[in-house]
């Protein structure tokens, strides 16, 4: 098999105050995949996440993208390939301008000219924004903003899409159009939900995170029909759905 994007391997991390929130996880993403990180609140999402871009490290076992180790001297290049979308946009966009803050990234990177043209432009394409491109993003509903962010991330041109609770806050409308976006994409993607029929729809893989264990990596139908983890782990479905029925959709 080819070299997983992601492989993280025995990640265990402790927080300064001595709070152990990660205890030997392992996860491997491969190449086109999107997989559903699920898990209770808690359970240490946001802790692996931050470890994917090496936000946080200093911990025990390791992280690789595309083969590279996530450590201090590469830095840069691992925040390339890595991309997240955090839950509030409000933390990823802060220039005056849509085009601005889609560019900041690349721009950082040294690209300028066409090639930065290129890149924004391509971004905002794909997911629906480009006649906003000069819109202040304060300007911008928070639907549109969520939609920007993705864009900030996708013009850097990443090799895994990290991103964290994409449908929170999203009216219906919103949430199937970003759904459709994130189909569309050519990209890896690893995506942190508690909304369990959008894991569903969009990810054929789930891993469940509970007290900083993995305890479940399976299709994300199985695991959302296996009643004893769901309950165990306080995964809960919105009343009514039933997974079965748009389980074997294509997606
Ligand atoms: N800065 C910190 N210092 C100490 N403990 C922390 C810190 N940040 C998080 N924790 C603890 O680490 C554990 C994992 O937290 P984390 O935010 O990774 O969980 P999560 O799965 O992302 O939760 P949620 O679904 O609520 O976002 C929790 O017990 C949390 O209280």
């Amino acid at each position: 098999m080819t070299t997983p994007v992601l492989d993280v391997r025995g990640l265990a991390f402790a927080y300064p105050d001595g709070h152990q929130a990660l205890f030997g996880v392992d996860l491997h993403v491969h190449q086109g995949e999107r997989v559903a990180l699920l898990g209770p609140n808690g359970a240490g999402k946001t802790t692996l996440v931050l470890h994917l871009n090496g936000i946080l490290g200093g911990g025990a076992g390791s992280v690789h993208v595309s083969g590279l180790p996530v450590e201090k001297k590469n830095l840069q290049e691992v925040r390339r390939r890595v991309g997240i979308v955090f839950q509030d946009p409000d933390d990823q966009l802060f220039m005056g301008s849509v085009r601005a803050d889609v560019g900041f990234g690349p721009a950082n990177l040294g690209l300028k000219g066409a090639e930065l043209d290129r890149r924004v432009a391509a971004a905002l394409e794909q997911v629906g924004m480009a006649e906003y491109a000069d819109r202040p993003p304060h300007h911008l509903s928070f639907g549109q903003r969520r939609r920007v962010a993705v864009a900030t991330v996708l013009a850097m041109e990443p090799e895994i899409l990290v991103l964290d609770e994409p449908s929170s806050n999203l009216d219906p409308a919103s949430r199937r159009e970003l759904a459709d976006i994130l189909r569309s994409l050519d990209v890896t993607v690893l995506m942190v939900t508690h909304d369990l029929p959008y894991a569903l729809e969009l990810c054929s893989r789930a891993v469940v995170l509970s007290d900083g264990q993995v305890v479940a990596d399976a299709p994300t139908l199985e695991v959302l029909t296996d009643d004893e983890l769901m309950a165990t782990h306080r995964l809960e479905l919105p009343w009514g759905f039933d997974p079965r029925r748009i389980g074997s959709l294509p997606r």
